[in-house]
């Protein structure tokens, strides 16, 4: 199947030219993000591999995941050139209370992350998110300088971030120009932030923001309405237009939503263990749904709110 992106941002393609499509995540599949509960590797490491032979070939994934050694082994044992695959993963911040963190800045987390995935270059870096905490070194400052100098040291083709509001984003955007001299190909590129339905707007105005100033948005948890509403509230808006508009188009609900997103103009990372739904959520580029239906999921989805990850933060 031909993963032609609808219209997103053509300045992300891989090393070899693909134009950069829907990515498959691995951090949902770590059990609270603990390197020393991943008794579950062997299963990210399959999962992962079944995802790159079945055609996804956009990898999120992040130093709080742990899982760099699981994607650099379902890399190796895929059959994909590194030139044909786009790798991404993320920074956190420090002070983080997950896991024993390696790196102890964004500098030297780049070099670990190049040799832990075993590469030597990273199609995109991003800061995983904003919250920086005021009496921990390195600050977002001096983390994102970090990710402008691995970019000039040809480490990184992108530099980029995630959960960023607006005004990190004009922040960030600031640095950049003054480091680089007005160097458009240093301002943040991505911005990943949880995206569906029921949370059309992660933090006020973000989605048009970024897409005014040419940043690509990624969207993480794009098929939370189908699973991660609670058991009692089960009989949230959407539970009637998915199965309506899934037998309009004869797709399935995550399909729907999957292409919805895409739509929106923003680029869906999701994951499955599931052949069939790894499959399936490659084959949303034969179909579009029309805006009349995209506006009706904008404002059915509307009417009710769902945040699942950084709650309190925002
Ligand atoms: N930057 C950030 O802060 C964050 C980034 N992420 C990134 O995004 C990735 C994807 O996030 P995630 O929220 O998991 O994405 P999704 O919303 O796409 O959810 C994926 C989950 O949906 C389930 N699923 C798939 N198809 C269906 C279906 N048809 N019906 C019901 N359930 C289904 C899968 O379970 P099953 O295996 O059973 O099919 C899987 O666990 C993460 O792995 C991570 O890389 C995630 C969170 C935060
Ligand atoms: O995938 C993720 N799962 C998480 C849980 C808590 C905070 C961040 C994340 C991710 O990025």
């Amino acid at each position: 199947m031909t993963q032609a992106p609808v219209e997103l941002s053509p300045k992300f393609a891989t090393k070899s030219g693909r134009p950069l499509s829907i990515g498959v995540g691995t951090g949902t599949k770590v059990k609270d993000l603990k390197r020393a509960d991943a008794s579950n590797s062997e299963s990210i490491i399959q999962t992962l591999k079944l995802a790159l032979d079945s055609g996804f070939f956009h990898v999120d994934t992040a130093e709080c995941y742990t899982t760099h050694p699981e994607v650099a082994e379902a890399l190796k044992r895929s059959s994909k050139k590194r030139e044909d695959l786009f790798v991404v993963t993320k920074y956190i911040p420090p002070g983080n209370v997950f896991f024993e963190q390696k790196s102890t800045g964004a500098h030297n987390f780049v070099d670990l992350a190049l040799e832990e995935l075993g590469t030597d270059y990273l199609d995109a870096v991003l800061l995983h998110h904003p919250f920086f905490k005021p009496d921990i070194k390195p600050d977002l400052e001096t983390a994102w300088k970090d990710l402008i100098e691995a970019k000039k040291l040809g480490k990184v083709r992108h530099i980029g971030v995630s959960n960023f509001r607006v005004e990190d984003l004009k922040t960030i955007s600031k640095i950049s120009a003054i480091e680089t001299d007005n160097d458009a190909s240093y301002q943040p590129a991505i911005n990943q932030i949880e995206f569906h339905p029921y949370l059309q707007e992660q933090s006020p105005g973000i989605v048009k923001y970024c897409q005014e100033n040419n940043i690509l948005v990624e969207a993480y948890g794009p098929l939370t309405p189908l699973f991660r509403v609670k058991e009692e509230e089960k009989d949230h808006p959407l539970t009637g237009l998915l199965p309506e508009l899934s037998a309009k188009y004869d797709r399935t609900p995550a399909q729907i939503l999957l292409r919805y997103t895409l739509q929106k103009g923003i680029l869906p990372i999701t994951t499955s263990s599931k052949e069939e739904r790894i499959r399936q959520s490659l084959e949303v580029f034969d179909f579009s749904i029309d805006q009349a239906d995209v506006d009706k999921i904008d404002s059915v989805g509307s009417t009710y709110k769902l945040r699942t990850f950084f709650i309190g933060l925002f």
